[in-house]
């Protein structure tokens, strides 16, 4: 699903009033009835509503909810804190609630109000030019201190869509409902205390026009023609299912190469591979009998560049220590290995402090940073407006695929493009996750054979995963393991 900014927003608004055409008074009494259907289906009449309404078009939107919840016998309140001023279609929706004189205009919020309750947020949307201050803070700051349900009508005031905001005077929604396309702030882990659970509405602006709008951000759907190419062929054999070699841990850190092993050969590898230390060539083939091993002539690190020619992929990384040997062996194998490489955890420490490496990485390599992991490489920044500017940047120049892990984990491509997963939960937080993920990366390139649609198919998978591990058994009890187990489920889903 395409991220549209506000400036296109209004364009896709402005051409469907013109070309379908619609007046925009009928445009807001359209998109608010579905406002009107996603409240109704939720919250009886039982609950009491106060609709907070700006002067603007997002306060027009407010004042039509307020008047469809009450005809349908919700009791209705509306409060102004802009007065009674305002757009021509707030006027005219101004005029037409007062003319049903069925809700209450109140001058003040009260100070009380009962947890069945529902505040709508109409005060500002995507109008909003400066950040909120005076009377209006503290109506704010007042709301967010309720307990009842809360709702913000395309976006929660104070909130920009295409930018950070610069403070944190902003309504605290349960849900955002918003219009159309989703707005790229929604994806910004530091606005999900904001917006809450957000959900698309389908205003019926023009769909062509939305088609042809240029994009660098989406959310990730899975595409048919790649899930496609997981399917096996009749004529399938280990050989041509992939072959992937998983290089991590060491002396006493095996868990990680074991996970990662383990997760590649559920999501369907041919043959897997994991270099180990000679003393834990046991432990390696106790957990995973289908592991070919390869041994490391090191005993407590990895280190040697063994044979690699017959490997469609690499995974390096995960827990596998800072050692000189282990730098060496990363040096080696951007410069010599042929296939894909899969760059995680302590490679992407290992890169980071050896800065000369990036300049071998090779084209289309995948890196699976964690915020704090892909600060290393590029610098601090503040807030996820600012990483996102600099995970493009770093794609685009070094021509590879990043997956910046996080809520609503970054997969960027080399030409600037990302797509946002919208699969995952706060449950999948727990050592081992990453692992995990290296795992079904490296199984699924050899059959979809692009690092970017890989990327995204791999974090959307690993998701799925977790919430179906979350689902079943809970966000605490959930580990990796459960995780990897679900990986069956997962896959289950994206088939049908
Ligand atoms: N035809 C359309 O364009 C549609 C628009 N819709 C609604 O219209 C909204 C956008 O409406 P508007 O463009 O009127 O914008 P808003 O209703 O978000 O607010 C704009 C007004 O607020 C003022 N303002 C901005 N920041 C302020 C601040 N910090 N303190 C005080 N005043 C401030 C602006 O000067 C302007 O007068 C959308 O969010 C959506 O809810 C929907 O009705 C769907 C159709
Ligand atoms: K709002």
């Amino acid at each position: 699903m395409k991220i549209l900014n506000i400036q296109q927003i209004r364009e896709a608004d402005q051409y469907t009033i013109e070309n379908e055409p619609i007046k925009s008074i009928d445009l807001m009494e359209r998109a608010s009835y579905e406002l009107f259907t996603w409240i109704t289906e939720r919250f009886n009449n039982d609950f009491s509503v106060y609709v907070l309404a700006g002067s603007g078009n997002n306060g027009g939107d407010g004042l039509v909810v307020a008047r469809l919840l009450s005809e349908s016998d919700y009791k209705v309140q509306v409060i102004l804190p802009l007065g009674k001023n305002g757009s021509d279609d707030f006027e005219e929706n101004l005029k037409r609630l007062k003319k049903i004189n069925t809700v209450l205009i109140l001058e003040e919020l009260p100070e009380q109000i009962s947890e069945k309750s529902i505040i709508i947020d109409a005060i500002f949307g995507s109008g909003l030019s400066r950040p909120i201050e005076g009377r209006l803070a503290d109506l704010i700051k007042k709301v967010n201190n309720f307990e009842a349900n809360k709702i913000a009508i395309d976006m929660p005031s104070g909130l920009f869509a295409d930018k950070a905001s610069p403070s944190e005077i902003i309504f605290k929604a349960d849900y955002t409902l918003s219009f159309q396309v989703p707005k790229l702030a929604f994806m910004m882990a530091e606005n999900q205390e904001y917006i809450g659970e957000f959900e698309i509405l389908d205003i019926k602006l023009d769909k062509e026009y939305i088609n042809n709008c240029l994009s660098d951000y989406s959310i990730y759907e899975v595409d048919s023609v790649i899930k496609n190419r997981l399917k096996l062929k009749s004529i399938a054999h280990k050989g041509n299912r992939g072959r992937a070699t998983i290089i991590a841990g060491g002396y006493a850190r095996m868990g990680a190469a074991i996970l990662a092993a383990r997760a590649c050969l559920h999501s369907g590898i041919g043959l897997i591979s994991v270099q180990t230390c000679p003393h834990c060539i046991d432990i390696v083939q106790n957990q995973i009998p289908e592991a070919l091993i390869l041994t490391d002539e090191n005993e407590y690190v990895l280190g040697s560049y063994l044979d690699y020619s017959k490997q469609d992929v690499i995974v390096f990384g995960p827990a596998i220590g800072f050692a000189h040997k282990t730098l060496v062996l990363l040096e080696n194998l951007l410069k010599d290995y042929q296939g894909q490489l899969i760059l995680d955890a302590d490679a992407i420490t290992l890169l980071a402090e050896n800065r000369e490496l990036l300049n071998l990485l090779p084209e289309g390599t995948i890196l699976t940073p964690h915020h704090g992991e892909f600060k290393r490489l590029v610098g601090k920044y503040s807030n996820n407006f600012e990483a996102i500017m600099q995970l493009k940047s770093f794609c685009m120049h070094h021509k590879v695929v990043v997956v910046l892990k996080g809520k609503f984990s970054a997969v960027c491509n080399a030409d600037g493009k990302i797509s946002f997963n919208p699969t995952g939960n706060a449950g999948m937080a727990k050592g081992g996750s990453g692992d995990l993920l290296c795992g079904i990366l490296a199984a699924i390139y050899p059959r979809i054979k692009n690092s970017y649609e890989t990327a995204k198919l791999a974090v959307y998978l690993h998701g799925l995963s977790g919430d179906i591990s979350k689902e079943e058994k809970g966000e605490n009890f959930m580990t990796p393991s459960i995780m990897i187990e679900k990986l069956q489920s997962a896959f289950k889903k994206i088939e049908n």
